[in-house]
């Protein structure tokens, strides 16, 4: 791979019982950020972890906890994942087009780091204004696969956006998340992607520091 990128294992696949141990265990393994998808069952058809269980979580690690919100409503969530210790907040920009400013303004007043993600079927075009907006987001995270679960297949197409992006925001961090893996960092890293999330390929790995190092 070209670009030295920043692997965030996603704690979806993990053993949820044994949440710190797993976190630590990937760590061991090289990983440089604990990616955590929180849903809240509306937004996503899934429910997973909320500012509690990070809470929990921040007690056993020092470690970056890079939160993706599949909520319906983001700003609810702000002031309790500041305090559980969350360090970045990356929202959906389906569901904060009108209030992205606000949203930007309290993740940062909280301690936490910005993110703007998006769907698949969504424009790229949509985030610009929020990457060179009075309140920036520091983090573009394109979603390879349908938000909601893990184990889906990588959607190849979505590599134009990522292209896109990188051309036009040559020092952004732009995080790639769903169906990566051997087969695909490479393509994704090429393209411009320099923060991976991946999931069920780590965790289901006879080694997962070995996967760990592909990126
Ligand atoms: O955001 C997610 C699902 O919405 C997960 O982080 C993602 O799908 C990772 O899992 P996998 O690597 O198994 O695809």
């Amino acid at each position: 791979m070209g670009v030295e990128a920043k692997i965030a294992p996603s704690m979806l696949s993990s053993d949820f019982a044994n949440l710190a141990s797993e976190a630590q265990r990937m760590l061991d393994c090289g990983a440089d950020w604990l990616h955590m998808d929180i849903m809240d069952g509306h937004f996503v058809p899934n429910l997973t972890i909320g500012a509690p269980v990070i809470e929990s979580l921040r007690k056993h690690t020092k470690a970056y906890l890079d939160c993706h919100l599949m909520v319906t409503n983001p700003l609810d969530y702000v002031e309790p994942l500041g305090k559980a210790g969350a360090s970045g907040f990356t929202f959906h920009v389906e569901v904060s087009r009108d209030n992205w400013g606000e949203l930007v303004q309290r993740i940062k007043s909280k301690g936490m780091r910005p993110g703007v993600s998006l769907k698949p079927g969504t424009p790229i075009e949509e985030v610009y204004p929020l990457v060179e907006g009075e309140y920036p987001v520091e983090m573009v995270l394109v979603m390879t696969v349908e938000p909601g679960f893990g184990g889906q297949k990588f959607m190849p197409e979505t590599m134009d956006k990522v292209r896109a992006l990188r051309k036009k925001y040559p020092s952004l961090d732009i995080e790639v998340d769903g169906g990566l893996g051997p087969s695909t960092i490479d393509m994704a890293a090429s393209a411009g992607a320099n923060c991976i999330v991946a999931g069920s390929s780590v965790f289901g790995a006879p080694d997962s520091a070995q996967v760990i190092s592909l990126s």
